[in-house]
C-alpha cells in the first residue's frame, strides 16, 4: 500500500510522476514512459494542458470525432463528438443522413432561464423575514450591480430574487431563489458570485436593521450556489415525415416500421427501467458534443435526468407520435451551455470545434446539442427494432476487439472482410484469429 503523503500539490510535475512510480508500480520506468507518451511536444500547449486541473501528469486522449451531413433549420452542419464508445458517431451520421433527405431537424430554444439559491436558515418569524426581504431586495439587486453591469449590456443579468419559505420541509429553512440570464456563458460563475455576494448583502442589511424587529443571530447562511436544474433553459427539437417515407422491409412495412418505433418511445414513456437506457443513449449524442465543445458534461446529465424525472417518475426525454399518418420525433431536454467562459476560449481542439460549428452562440450550441441528442436516440431505437443493437454496435466495436488480441494489420483486414457477413461476438473474434493464427 502507498504510503500517505503531505504536500503533494507542492511537487513538481516531475516529482509527483516519481512518486507515484516509486509506490504505485513494480515497473516505474515503463509507467513514467506511458505517461509521457502522452506529453504533448509543443511545451506550451502542454503548459496549456497541465494548468486546467490540479496534480495533472499526463494527457488522457478520447477520440475528436465528426458526424457529417446534419440538416438543423435548413443550415448543413458538420457536427464535432468527443466520445470513448464505439458506433455512437455512426450512429448519429446515419441518422443525420437519413433524415437530410426528409427536411432535416427543426430546433428552438424554448427559455434560456438560469436559477442559483441562498440556502439560509433563520430562527424568527416568517411574516417578519417576508416583510425584510420586501424591504431589502432593492439593496440585494444594487449590491450585485458591479457584478452584473458587463452582462446587463449583452442583454442578461438578474431576472428575478424570490424569498421561499421551505420550513415547512426543513425547520427554519429559507432560500432566496434568484433567476438569471447569463447570455452565451454557461454562467456557473457570474451565478456563484451574485449569490455569495447577496448573501452578505443580506447579512449586512440584518446587521443595520432595527433590534426590534430582525437580529442578525437569527440567521445562518449555510451556502450559495446556482443549480444545475434548470427546467427553464430548455431547446426542443424534431424529426418529421410522412410514414410512407421509412422503408418496406420484408420484415417491416412503413408503417409497421413507424408504429413499432413509437411503440418503443412509449414503453421509454412509462417504464422507468426503459427509460434511464433510452436516455443514456440520447446523452450518447448530448454528452459527445458538450465534451467536444468544452462544455460541463456533469452540469448537463445532472440536469437533465432530473427534467426526465420531473413528473415524480423517471420518463424518456424524446416523444414519438403518428397523426393523419405523419410520423414526428422529438425531444425537450434543458441544456445550460456555453460558447464562451470555462474551457471554450483555451483548448485548442474546443477552439476547432466551435469553429467547425461556425461559432455558434449558446441558443445555437443548445440546438446543435438536442439534435445530435435526438439523432442518437432515432438511430438506437432504429437498430432496436430492426436488427437489434448488437448487429451494428458490435460491427463498429470489432477493431477495439481486434485491438485486444493484438491482431495485425493482415488479420484485421481479413477479419473486416469476414465479418461483413458474420456476427461480431468477442469468441467469434477469438475462434477466427485462432484460425488464422494457425
Ligand atoms: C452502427 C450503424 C450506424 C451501422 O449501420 P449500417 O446501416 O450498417 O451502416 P452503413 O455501413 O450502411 O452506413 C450507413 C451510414 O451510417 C454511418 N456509418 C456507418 N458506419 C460508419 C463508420 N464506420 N464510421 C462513420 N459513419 C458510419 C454513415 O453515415 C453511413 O453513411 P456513409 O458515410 O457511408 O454515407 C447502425 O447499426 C446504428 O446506428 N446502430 C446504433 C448504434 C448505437 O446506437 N450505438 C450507441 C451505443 S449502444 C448504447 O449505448 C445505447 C443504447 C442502444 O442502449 C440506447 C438505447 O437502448 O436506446
Ligand atoms: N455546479 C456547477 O455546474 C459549477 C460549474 N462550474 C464551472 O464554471 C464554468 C462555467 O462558468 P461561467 O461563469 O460560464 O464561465 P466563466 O467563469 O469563464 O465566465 C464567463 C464570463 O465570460 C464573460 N462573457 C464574455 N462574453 C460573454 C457573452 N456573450 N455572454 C455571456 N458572458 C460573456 C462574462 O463575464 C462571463 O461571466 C465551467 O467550467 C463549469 O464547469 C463552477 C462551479 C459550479
Amino acid at each position: 500500500m502507498a504510503p500517505t503523503i503531505s504536500g503533494f500539490s507542492k511537487l513538481s510535475k516531475d516529482d509527483k510522476i516519481k512518486w507515484l512510480a516509486a509506490h504505485h508500480f513494480n515497473d516505474e520506468v515503463q509507467a513514467i514512459a506511458t505517461l509521457k507518451k502522452y506529453w504533448n511536444s509543443d511545451e506550451q500547449l502542454q503548459q496549456l494542458h497541465d494548468e486546467f486541473t490540479e496534480n495533472t501528469i499526463s494527457n488522457y486522449y478520447l477520440p475528436f470525432s465528426v458526424a457529417p451531413n446534419f440538416l438543423i433549420n435548413g443550415e448543413r452542419y458538420t457536427i464535432p463528438m468527443t466520445i470513448e464508445e464505439s458506433s455512437v458517431v455512426a450512429a448519429a451520421s446515419k441518422a443525420a443522413k437519413f433524415w437530410l433527405t426528409r427536411g432535416g431537424f427543426k430546433a428552438e430554444v424554448l427559455a434560456t432561464t438560469k436559477v442559483g439559491q441562498v440556502h439560509f436558515m433563520y430562527q424568527g418569524e416568517a411574516t417578519v423575514l417576508s416583510e425584510f426581504f420586501q424591504d431589502i431586495k432593492p439593496t440585494l439587486l444594487a449590491s450585485v450591480k458591479e457584478l452584473t453591469a458587463k452582462m446587463e449590456k449583452r442583454g442578461g443579468g438578474i431576472r428575478d430574487i424570490q424569498l421561499v419559505n421551505k420550513s415547512n420541509d426543513l425547520a427554519h429553512y429559507y432560500q432566496l431563489h434568484c433567476t438569471f440570464e447569463t447570455v452565451d456563458a454557461m454562467g456557473a460563475n457570474f451565478i456563484n458570485s451574485c449569490l455569495e455576494k447577496f448573501a452578505e448583502t443580506l447579512l449586512a442589511c440584518a446587521e443595520t436593521s432595527p433590534k426590534d424587529i430582525i437580529k442578525l443571530q437569527d440567521f445562518e447562511i449555510v451556502m450559495s450556489i446556482l443549480s444545475n436544474y434548470v427546467p427553464d433553459c430548455v431547446v426542443s427539437a424534431s424529426v418529421s415525415c410522412p410514414i410512407s417515407d421509412f422503408p418496406n422491409t420484408p420484415q417491416l412495412s412503413a408503417k409497421q416500421y413507424a408504429e413499432k418505433f413509437v411503440r418503443a418511445v412509449h414503453i421509454a414513456q412509462i417504464e422507468p427501467y426503459r427509460a434511464v437506457t433510452h436516455n443514456k443513449g440520447i446523452m450518447n449524442g448530448v454528452d459527445a458534443v458538450v465534451l467536444a465543445t468544452g462544455n460541463d458534461f456533469r452540469a448537463i446529465e445532472a440536469g437533465a435526468h432530473a427534467y426526465a424525472a420531473k413528473e415524480g417518475s423517471y420518463k424518456s426525454l424524446t416523444k414519438a407520435t403518428i397523426e393523419n399518418d405523419q410520423f414526428t420525433f422529438s425531444i425537450k431536454i434543458p441544456l445550460a451551455l456555453g460558447t464562451v467562459g470555462g474551457l471554450t476560449n483555451l483548448h485548442p481542439l474546443v477552439k476547432f470545434a466551435l469553429q467547425l460549428l461556425g461559432n455558434p452562440n449558446a441558443k445555437q450550441l443548445m440546438k446543435i446539442v438536442a439534435v445530435a441528442g435526438l439523432a442518437q436516440n432515432f438511430a438506437a431505437i432504429n437498430s432496436l427494432i430492426t436488427t437489434g443493437i448488437q448487429q451494428g454496435h458490435m460491427k463498429m466495436h470489432l477493431m477495439n476487439i481486434l485491438n485486444q488480441f493484438n491482431a495485425s494489420e493482415n488479420e484485421k483486414n481479413e477479419a473486416v472482410s469476414f465479418f461483413k457477413n458474420n456476427t461480431v461476438s468477442y469468441s467469434a473474434v477469438e475462434q477466427l484469429l485462432e484460425k488464422l493464427r494457425s
